[in-house]
């Protein structure tokens, strides 16, 4: 049960926050700004140089196949900072997860103690780097987060939509519908009504990118209380209160009323260990799914609407509606739909209790039933997705993830399902991508409300695009206009 003294002590601490200024650590180091300009010079000649001397040579022959296939493998995107290799999986500027877990900045409140060991590199450390290419400060990263959380808050007409939004209506409507209404905000809108030359276009999309991207914890927020915890705290409320000393995942964690701290409601009762736990869950959740190259679909959407020119609000909401599909963000939900039914049916046994054969069975009843696995198989990736590998490392080095029933099953699943695939003959790639091992993690903390788990992902997926739609306006990259051709055109 809440305590009303808890809640009323909150709101208090929220206000006081939001009227209290709040003292930065002022240090020399470049804030990202500074350092995105002292990059942007040796980038463009790069650019400018490949654009001048080989825009004439070929990167490959577009066939008829891949026109009425998805496109599938033509090199016909500019994307910086990710490149996805079929085997290996993601890299980020060319260094694999595994390394940027190892070198990208961490709380600073976590550098020692017994908490360090399990901290993870913070999603705003992926995002410095993915702009810049540079490795941030810890000084650096403090500052940003700081100054993530000073832009934190939502304004009142985003309250009051979302609070008119019926709580039947998907939350990734409910955030697509939030971000396109935050375009009323956006300084690069106001400033091409004004009339401002090209040059100046990157300096508003970036502006206006932090804001979105400092304004999502509120948002998965407060879409999280509206559509499942109405009742406990008040209209226009929040779960927790946004703190300003702390990281962006932290305060996610603050916002969904997920955290053992004065900092939220933490209405699942969770104990200390646990709920710092599910903080470093967010932090590795949203660094890994920021960004996958340029071709998936989201990344894509925002890429493709912001090439019109329009603002990264309405950019990256495109984004939000192509991850709401279920061949991608989505999956993340029917993963959790998919595994707890089969756990079900499987009569909740004990994960020793698991039989192959039983797992194989139910696989080939949803298969013979015309339906997907969700959370196997993918575009690009020929192997396991070193995401999912990464996701599930995190479960098992924890005692009470690794000995979780359901996580287990996805576990065991991840050794089963390819084999069935495999026979099953169609899918390219047997193996489970990053969905098929996040919403199962997620819901051992307790966010058991399956629909909302892509709303998380798509806090996440800002990262990429959003950096990319930065450097777009950088690079001038003109309209994104393909040339579509009629049966009769492939036929001749
Ligand atoms: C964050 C992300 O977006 S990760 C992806 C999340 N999506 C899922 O997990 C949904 C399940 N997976 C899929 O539907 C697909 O594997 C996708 C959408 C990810 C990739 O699609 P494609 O590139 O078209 O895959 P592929 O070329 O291997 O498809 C060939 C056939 O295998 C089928 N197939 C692919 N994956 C699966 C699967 N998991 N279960 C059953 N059949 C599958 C396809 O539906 C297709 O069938 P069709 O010939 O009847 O149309
Ligand atoms: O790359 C893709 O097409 C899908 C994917 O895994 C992602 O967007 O993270």
């Amino acid at each position: 049960m809440l305590s009303t003294s808890r809640l009323s002590t909150l709101t208090k601490q929220s206000l006081m926050r939001k009227s209290a200024s709040f003292v930065k650590a002022y240090s020399s180091s470049p804030d990202l700004k500074a350092t995105l300009e002292s990059v942007i010079p040796a980038r463009k000649e790069a650019f400018l140089k490949v654009k001048k001397e080989l825009s004439d040579k070929k990167l490959g022959d577009i066939t008829v196949g891949s026109v009425i296939g998805g496109m599938r493998g033509n090199k016909s995107l500019y994307w910086q900072s990710s490149v996805l290799d079929a085997n290996e999986g993601i890299r980020f500027h060319n260094h694999t997860i595994a390394e940027t877990q190892e070198f990208l900045p961490k709380s600073k409140h976590e550098l020692s103690g017994k908490d360090a060991g399990l901290s993870e590199f913070l999603p705003e450390s992926m995002f410095w780097y993915l702009l810049t290419g540079e490795k941030p400060t810890q000084e650096q990263i403090d500052n940003f987060s700081v100054e993530l959380a000073e832009k934190g808050d939502l304004p009142p007409y985003i309250l009051q939509i979302l609070d008119n939004l019926p709580a039947t209506l998907h939350p990734m409507s409910q955030l697509s519908i939030a971000i396109t209404a935050l375009n009323h905000e956006s300084t690069f809108a106001k400033a091409y009504q004004r009339g401002i030359p090209k040059s100046e276009y990157w300096q508003y999309t970036f502006d206006d990118s932090i804001n979105l991207i400092a304004k999502l914890p509120a948002l998965v927020g407060k879409i999280y209380q509206n559509t499942y915890h109405a009742g406990k705290v008040g209209k226009g409320e929040f779960l927790g209160a946004i703190n300003k000393d702390r990281d962006w995942s932290y305060n996610m964690a603050s916002l969904l009323g997920l955290n053992n701290s004065a900092d939220s409601v933490n209405i699942n009762g969770m104990s200390n260990d646990r709920s710092k736990d599910f903080v470093n869950l967010i932090r590795l959740y949203c660094a890994l799914h920021g960004d996958h190259e340029g071709g998936n679909v989201s990344a894509h959407a925002t890429h493709l609407v912001g090439s019109a020119l329009s603002d990264p609000y309405l950019s990256y909401s495109a984004g939000i509606q192509g991850l709401a599909g279920p061949l991608h963000g989505l999956a993340a939900q029917e993963v959790v739909r998919f595994v707890t039914t089969m756990y079900e049916s499987l009569g909740s046994p004990k994960a020793t209790e698991f039989k192959s054969s039983k797992i194989q069975e139910y696989l080939w009843s949803i298969l013979n039933s015309g339906r997907v696995i969700p959370g196997y198989g993918h575009a690009v990736l020929r192997k396991p997705d070193p995401r999912f590998t990464a996701m599930l490392k995190f479960g098992l080095a924890r005692e009470s993830i690794a000995e979780d029933p359901l996580f287990q099953l996805v576990h065991k699943l991840s050794q089963v399902a390819p084999g069935v695939l495999t026979e099953h003959g169609k899918t390219k790639n047997p193996f489970p991508n990053v969905d098929s091992g996040s919403g199962v993690l997620f819901y051992h903390y307790g966010v058991k409300e399956t629909l909302f788990f892509t709303v998380i992902f798509g806090a996440s997926r800002a990262l990429g695009p959003l950096n990319q739609l930065v450097w777009d306006r950088i690079l001038g990259l003109p309209i994104e206009r393909p040339k579509s051709v009629d049966l009769a055109g492939l036929m001749a």
